[in-house]
Order: structure tokens, then sequence, then C-alpha cells
């Protein structure tokens, strides 16, 4: 893909503790990107120091966040996030929240980096997982709707960027207004309108509440490493 062509070597690491991790490094490596970049699985702070940007993949957001925490990533993963590009899907997007709803008894770390706030399981369960057609600014061939796959997805609660944080881009929205059913039971109010947003960008960071690496159409990867890892790493 001559677009995405580097001259700098770069490595895009995927956190490798629990998870999809394995999905996301296969659509990165369907890319067929020129050799320097390439695809790491992140289980150690040495692993992390090789990266130029990193994936936290869906999963379980309390059980990464405690395997980080037991592995000794936890704190470098924060200072990774505070100057590199990190793209957060489904559990990776509660991870990188700076507020969270719905967290397991004994609470919940979050690495932040993201001025949002998030529930857990925020969809009800009669639509715990579905599949959704969303409409994404910015993607390649974009007039083809993106199959967004939610499983037992977060839900956007509100935006609380300040004057001072990056402003935040929304990158995609549910095409219609779900019921987020749990919400009802986890916050007394919440605005109908954020919580059709899915993926937001934020400074150098990324975040999608549904699984782009559950499908075959790698557009988003493709998107996160043109947009995200290639702009922060342009000489
Ligand atoms: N598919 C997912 O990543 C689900 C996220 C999960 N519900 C959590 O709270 O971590």
């Amino acid at each position: 893909m001559d677009s995405l062509s580097v001259s700098n070597d770069l490595t895009i690491g995927i956190l490798s503790l629990q998870g999809a991790f394995v999905e996301h490094q296969v659509s990165i490596e369907r890319l067929n990107l020129n050799r320097r970049i390439r695809v790491l699985q992140v289980r150690t702070e040495q692993d992390l120091d090789q990266c130029n940007a990193l994936i936290i993949p869906g999963g379980e957001s309390t059980t990464i966040a405690l395997l980080a925490r037991l592995s000794g990533l936890f704190e470098p993963l924060k200072q990774f996030a505070n100057t590199k590009p990190v793209w957060g899907t489904c559990a990776g997007a509660i991870l990188l929240s700076n507020s969270v709803v719905g967290a397991k008894k004994g609470g919940q770390e979050l690495l932040g980096g993201m001025s949002i706030s998030i529930a857990r399981n925020g969809w009800g369960s009669q639509i715990e997982s579905f599949e959704a057609p969303l409409q994404v600014d910015g993607l390649r061939d974009s007039t083809r709707p993106f199959s967004g796959i939610f499983i037992r997805a977060p839900v956007l609660l509100a935006l609380k960027n300040s004057p001072n944080d990056p402003p935040i881009q929304v990158v995609a929205r549910l095409p219609q207004e779900l019921t987020p059913e749990s919400l009802i039971s986890q916050v007394e109010e919440f605005d109908a309108d954020t919580t059709t947003i899915v993926a937001i960008r934020q400074g150098l960071h990324l975040l999608t509440t549904f699984h782009p690496e559950l499908t075959k159409d790698d557009r988003f990867h493709e998107y996160f490493v043109r947009e995200c890892v290639l702009n922060a790493n342009s000489p």
C-alpha cells in the first residue's frame, strides 16, 4: 500500500495480556505495509520500550488492568499514553477513558488519557451484542459503511474536554439511537446523542467501542496507521 509507505522503521505494539490481541495483529499484518512497520506483542516493559504506538485490544478491562499491574506494565503504559499514539478497542477504550461508570466491585484502574466518561457494559441485555453499519469519516472508501461489532460494549456518556485538552473529534456514530437499557440502572441521566458516538480521536489517540479486528475489513487499522501512527512519526 504505497500511500502508507514510510521511511523510518516503526513498531506497533499490541498489548497482549488478555483478549483479542492476535486478531489485531492479523489485521495489521494483512494491510501489507512495507516491512518497515512491524507488529510486536507487548507483555513486558522491555517490549513496550520498542514501540512507537500501541493497540489495547478488547477483552475484559478489569482483567487487563490487573494483569498490567501484576506485570509491572501499568505505570509504563500510562507514561506511554502521555506521549505516543494508542488505540483502545472496547475494553481498551475503557482503559483509555478518564472515568468509568459500572466498574466491578473493588474498582477499576484506568490508564486514562482521553477526556471522556464511559459506562462499562452499557447496552441492555437484549442487545448486549449486536452489529450495526457505521458511517465513518475519514476511512478509505468512506461511502461504504463499516460493520461495527459490539460485544458487551461500553457506552460513551460524556465528552469532558477542558479548554486545555486537545479537541475531541467524533469519528463514528451508530445509525440511530439504540436504547442503552443498562445505563438506566447505572446513571441517572445521560445524553442520548452522546451514547450514539462509537469512535473518537483526541490528540494522539483513537478509541472505538466496537471491534474492527473481528471483521475482514481492515480500513480502521489502515486509518489508525495513517492518521495516528504515521502522523505522529513523520519527520
Ligand atoms: N468486548 C469487550 O472488550 C468487552 C469489554 C468488557 N465488557 C469490559 O468491561 O471490559
